[in-house]
């Protein structure tokens, strides 16, 4: 058995390249325009890469065509996953720890399996099993307590939980989608040194989504912007990155106490004013036009609920709607109830 768990493990000399892709373009609706654009992307072995942009650029996209989330829709010259023409979550050494699984929705209708009434060792207790070692380490590194009954956590202690199920198996290539942000801050940085020992370890890489800093500086060996343009810029080693260099070189007044907030935050004030002109048309700021597309969305599974339509009968909050609809109704009804009584009660005293 543990000869087997062994083997299960590549050493760093025999690692390929987690991710390599050339001139990929992918469309969710093919009469639209593209929602990334000629991406090209190679991700050595080691790398702890962090990706950024502006909201709505693409970048959960990526991450789920990188995790075998998105599989249609996409064309490119080349795609390897750890290796493979094809990448899925917990396959081939694949780990996505995003929302998309939270989002789909099951036999349960409404219900996220992380959520019921079940201790946190309960969770795919096989695997917890089959990976006792790992398990014990990622319960120490991220503070679970594995009696937790899974109906009582908190949103940080849930997503604790679900780290865990989620690492067990040895990955080449870890995919965080703003998973980390309900962490307290001490847990996330025992989990990124966890991860960074996993990489050294293994030769594994790690690609951190995160409009969040606290960790990148210290954390960080790259980072990848994806631009507003849905273009994909290069993977920056930041060791060698000009303008973090030129950041972190800053002294005085102009010294910057989180450079990659700093990096980030000048980048994206460019490429906000280069697509400026986009936005002259109706005079609107680009904030404008973003809080509108905002407003009208139904949360981050508006896409999933519209292509549902209404045949799940659920969509989050509408039940707490149509229940005070109900009461209202009612409500209203019992009033209209009053006052006809009311007036019957006058007229008949009017024509005593
Ligand atoms: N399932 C979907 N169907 C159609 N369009 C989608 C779908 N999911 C995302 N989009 C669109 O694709 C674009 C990129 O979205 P994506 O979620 O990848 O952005 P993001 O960079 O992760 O943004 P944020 O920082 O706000 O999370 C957006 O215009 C979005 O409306």
């Amino acid at each position: 058995m543990e000869e087997e768990k062994k083997s299960e493990e590549p050493t760093v000399a025999e690692v390929v390249d987690p991710v390599n892709i050339e001139n990929l373009t992918f469309a969710y609706d093919m009469n639209k325009d593209p929602n990334i654009v000629g991406l090209n992307c190679k991700i050595e072995p080691n790398s702890k890469v962090i990706l950024v942009g502006a909201n709505g650029a693409g970048k959960s996209t990526l991450l789920r065509i990188l995790t075998g989330q998105i599989f249609m829709g996409m064309s490119s010259k080349k795609f390897s996953i750890n290796g493979k023409p094809k990448a899925n979550d917990q396959y081939n050494g694949v780990a996505y720890l995003g929302g998309t699984w939270k989002r789909r929705r099951t036999g349960f209708e409404g219900m996220c399996p992380y959520t019921m009434d079940v201790a946190a060792s309960e969770m795919m207790a096989d695997w917890q099993e089959q990976f006792k070692e790992r398990r014990d380490e990622l319960v120490r590194v991220l503070g679970v307590n594995l009696n937790w009954r899974m109906l009582e956590c908190s949103d940080g202690q849930r997503k604790k939980v679900r780290i865990m199920i989620k690492l067990l198996r040895p990955f080449q290539l870890c995919v965080i989608d703003e998973f980390a942000a309900d962490l307290d801050i001490f847990s996330r940085k025992r989990f990124f040194d966890y991860l960074t020992k996993e990489c050294e370890a293994r030769g594994a890489s790690v690609v951190y989504c995160t409009h969040i800093f606290d960790q990148a500086d210290e954390w960080a060996s790259h980072v990848m912007f994806m631009q507003l343009n849905k273009v994909l810029s290069p993977v920056h080693f930041l060791a060698t990155y000009e303008p973090y260099q030129n950041i972190l070189a800053r002294t005085g007044k102009y010294r910057s106490f989180c450079p990659m907030y700093t990096l980030v935050l000048e980048e994206l004030e460019r490429q906000y004013r280069e697509q400026s002109e986009l936005f002259e048309d109706d005079n609107k700021c680009l904030a404008d036009v973003i809080m509108d597309q905002q407003g009208q969305e139904l949360g981050g599974d508006r896409h999933e609920a519209e292509e549902a339509g209404d045949q799940t009968g659920w969509v989050s909050g509408r039940l707490t709607r149509q229940f005070i609809t109900e009461e209202q109704v009612a409500a209203r009804e019992e009033r209209k109830q009053k006052r006809i009584a009311l007036e019957n009660q006058q007229s008949n005293a009017e024509a005593m």
